[in-house]
């Protein structure tokens, strides 16, 4: 089939990236249609919402390129499936990352089906940067099964899996958010911009009349909610945000070395372990790094280097592995080394990966890392491939834990020494 005959859905966000990545597509000679996915109702907000003025941007992109532009709205589907469960991880003490998620719900699963069903889309297309092991022609080959209802057959169907490679811009690769994203999708997906480097696909931008993508402001990066219809957080405050959604739960600072009362906070929610905690009268700062659902307290530390901030095991809810489940070395020798990350853009940390019978993982790190945190995703890696992630639930214990245990065997021996009788 001649490229023209090609009809590829390419979600269209109304920033610059999902632009170029539609331009690219056109270039290439396929059919292209612009989505833009409502996944926040700003009706629901008493502040004001982006939401409205980013489809309008996307409805430009698309009438510049001359391609045809929908608007499908998700808002039931991300508060079910992305915004529900963020409220649950909070209310555990963990800190969650919605946009994993929401790539794993809706842009990957929803916008798929969408767009395969009732676009009659042979291939779907985003503004990452990420690569996979398929070239586009590979992709439209692909034969896409509707939601699987011979579950037994498609699961035992032999067919070469697709990998999910970084992409060629390592400083952009958004690999860490599609870590959860299923084969079935990733092997109907292009990623237009996966050789390419951001300032590369700005100048694309302004050589093509882009201008209104260019102006806007990057995907706002206001811890956790970095993109995906929710950015309006970040211009207002997050605190009065969540408090919104989620019943105070006054509890106390205290101090992980003393144990000492230092303040007091209106929910543990409101804080993640690494991040700067204001308290009231003190002088210096103070860093949380452990937190108690049980009792609400929330334990700090004098300084951001504190050992009680460092660990270096954790342990992940069932991994999903996105070529191989889960990769025949890891199931062999029961383990793997690998790197992993936990966020976005931290530089990579060499890993051993443990396998527990449940698919869940242990990962021991090579050297401590500051503030692990239960419920972000431990992303794992092998050269530039992502393998995909699984949920962190437990840590191990910290630096300082460890520390105090051995002070305190030391003590213990000393003590012992002490009791000893003289020989003589
Ligand atoms: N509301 C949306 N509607 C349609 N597609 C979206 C939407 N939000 C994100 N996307 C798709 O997901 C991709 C990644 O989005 P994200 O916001 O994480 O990154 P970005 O680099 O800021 O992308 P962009 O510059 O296109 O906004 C986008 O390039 C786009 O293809």
């Amino acid at each position: 089939m001649l490229a023209a005959g090609r009809r590829v859905a390419c979600a269209v966000s109304g920033g610059v990236d999902s632009a170029v990545a539609a331009l690219l597509l056109r270039r290439r000679g396929y059919q292209v249609t612009g989505v833009f996915m409502k996944n926040w109702d700003p009706l629901d907000e008493q502040g004001a919402c982006s939401v409205d003025r980013d489809c309008e941007d996307a409805y430009r992109v698309c009438q510049k390129l001359d391609i045809p532009f929908h608007q499908v709205s998700y808002v039931k589907e991300y508060w079910n499936e992305v915004f529900s469960d963020l409220l649950k991880e909070y209310e555990l003490g963990r800190t969650p990352n919605p946009d994993i998620v929401c790539n794993k719900h809706i842009k990957f699963n929803h916008f798929l089906h969408y767009a395969m069903d009732n676009l009659g889309a042979d291939a779907i297309a985003t503004g990452h940067y990420a690569r996979t092991s398929l070239e586009d022609e590979e992709v439209f080959q692909q034969k896409h099964t509707k939601r699987p209802r011979e579950l037994f057959r498609n699961r035992f169907e032999v067919r070469n899996t697709v990998k999910l490679l970084q992409g060629a811009d390592l400083f952009k690769d958004q690999t860490f958010f599609l870590s959860q994203i299923s084969q079935d999708a990733l092997r109907k997906t292009i990623f237009p911009l996966g050789d390419l480097t951001k300032s590369f696909v700005r100048k694309i931008a302004s050589e093509h009349g882009l201008h209104h993508v260019l102006k806007k402001k990057e995907a706002c990066t206001t811890f956790p909610f970095q993109s995906m219809g929710v950015c309006f957080i970040g211009e207002r405050n997050f605190e009065k945000f969540l408090l919104e959604y989620l019943e105070p739960q006054p509890g106390n600072f205290v101090s992980i070395e003393d144990k000492k009362v230092m303040g007091t906070h209106k929910g543990w929610f409101l804080y993640t372990i690494g991040q700067r905690a204001r308290l009231a009268g003190l002088q210096g700062a103070w860093f949380v790094v452990d937190k108690d659902v049980s009792t609400g307290d929330i334990f700090v530390a004098p300084s951001t280097d504190h050992p009680a901030l460092f660990r270096d095991l954790l342990r992940t809810n069932r991994v999903h592995w996105i070529a191989e489940e889960p990769p025949a070395e890891l199931v062999r020798d029961k383990m793997m080394e690998c790197h992993f990350r936990f966020r976005h853009q931290m530089a990579l940390v060499p890993c051993v990966l443990t396998l527990n019978q449940d698919g869940s993982v242990w990962v021991t790190l090579v050297k401590p890392a500051r503030a692990l945190t239960p419920g972000q995703f431990a992303v794992f890696y092998k050269g530039d491939e992502c393998l995909g992630s699984g949920k962190i639930l437990r840590l191990g214990p910290s630096v300082f834990t460890m520390q105090q245990g051995r002070n305190r065997e030391e003590g213990t021996k000393k003590e012992d020494i002490d009791k000893v009788e003289p020989a003589t």
